[in-house]
């Protein structure tokens, strides 16, 4: 281990980001009955050049009005290559109720673009006395954002979650599909004339796992774009998990379940989990570092795999 100790990202369950349109109010209080633990209004992609001010306004609204229960709230604002994204900061701070957790900010392609908006924050939560300090999220999509996920991940101790947006990122580095994440037709590999297809996610998600571990942020999947889909979701979701990812966007809400299902520790896992750590107490007790559980090794490794599993179960358990 570094010198360095690993900081810990957030204890907040953060397996369901439910996605919805600031320019459809209309389905604000289903988001809020939904089971997702985070609600994005969108202020960004999903809301039209023309709708953008009432979007804004609404989301304003919505924030003080709607009973959110104890998920986490978040707004996404437009990008730092726009002309609303000032307006968004300046208007959602100034005049929404400090229900709202969090800021999403899209598009990063370097911390001071995190800078930016976080001066821009603070100035106006001085200027209004806000208590609660906003917390940031923020969207890896582009060819900039993966080459400097490090720097960003270290930008603020405001942020608190990562995602890898797939749509703005295949479009950013180029990449020859128009498929929302999931698995891509001609991403394979040829043995003895069978198709064997790899995952092109793969890489992005990984530095943005290694990144968000090092800084104590949530490193989270995005959007998976085929709501029909349930079996290729699960499918992207159980890797992503696999990665260390703790959550995935749904921006349709037959697709709560599904990421809740996945990003929730099985009961077999947990109890497992527990056996390992029992094992590694009897075996400290005898004085060893490695026993054998279930015909395998187990270390003072696993114990630390063995909490990773535990902790996530406890704090579901407990939210
Ligand atoms: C690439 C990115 O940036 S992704 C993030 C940005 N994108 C988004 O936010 C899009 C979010 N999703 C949506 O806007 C919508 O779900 C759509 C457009 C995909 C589909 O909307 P619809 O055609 O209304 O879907 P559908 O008819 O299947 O809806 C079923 C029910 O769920 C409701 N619903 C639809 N979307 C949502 C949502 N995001 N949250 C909560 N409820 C919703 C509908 O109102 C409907 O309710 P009802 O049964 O009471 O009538
Ligand atoms: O914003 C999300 C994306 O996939 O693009
Ligand atoms: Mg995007």
């Amino acid at each position: 281990m570094s010198f360095r100790i690993q900081p810990a990202a957030p204890a907040c369950p953060n397996r369901c980001q439910l996605f919805g349109p600031g320019s459809r109010p209309a389905i604000f209080e289903k988001m809020a009955a939904s089971a997702a633990d985070v609600i994005n209004l969108d202020l960004e992609d999903s809301v039209a050049p023309s709708d953008k001010d009432s979007a804004r306004a609404n989301v304003i609204q919505a924030i003080g009005d709607i009973d959110w229960g104890n998920k986490t709230l978040s707004v996404r604002i437009n990008g730092l290559d726009t002309p609303y994204w000032y307006r968004d900061v300046v208007d959602v701070l100034e005049q929404a109720g400090e229900r709202l957790d969090r800021i999403m900010i899209p598009k990063v392609g370097c911390a001071s673009d995190i800078y930016a908006v976080d001066a821009l924050a603070t100035a106006v939560e001085t200027a209004k006395g806000r208590a609660k300090k906003i917390r940031f999220e923020v969207i890896i999509e582009s060819a900039a954002g993966i080459a400097h996920v490090e720097e960003i991940a270290a930008a603020s101790p405001r942020l608190e979650a990562m995602s890898l947006g797939a749509a703005d990122f295949a479009a950013s580095m180029g990449m020859a599909t128009t498929g929302i994440g999931g698995t891509q037709e001609n991403y394979y590999m040829l043995r003895d004339g069978q198709k064997h297809w790899s995952d092109p996610w793969h890489w992005a998600q990984a530095a943005i796992v290694a990144a968000c571990r090092t800084h104590g942020v949530l490193p989270v999947d995005g959007p998976f774009g085929d709501f029909s889909d349930d079996e290729g979701y699960r499918a992207q979701a159980l890797r992503s998990a696999t990665l260390g990812m703790v959550g995935k966007w749904a921006i349709h809400p037959k697709q709560v379940s599904l990421a809740n299902e996945v990003f929730t520790p099985s009961e077999a896992a947990v109890t497992e989990a527990r056996e390992i750590l029992a094992a590694m107490e009897a075996a400290k007790a005898k004085g060893e570092g490695a026993t054998v559980y279930k015909g395998r090794l187990v270390d003072i490794a696993s114990i630390k795999q063995a909490e990773v599993i535990v902790r996530q179960a406890e704090m579901i358990a407990g939210q």
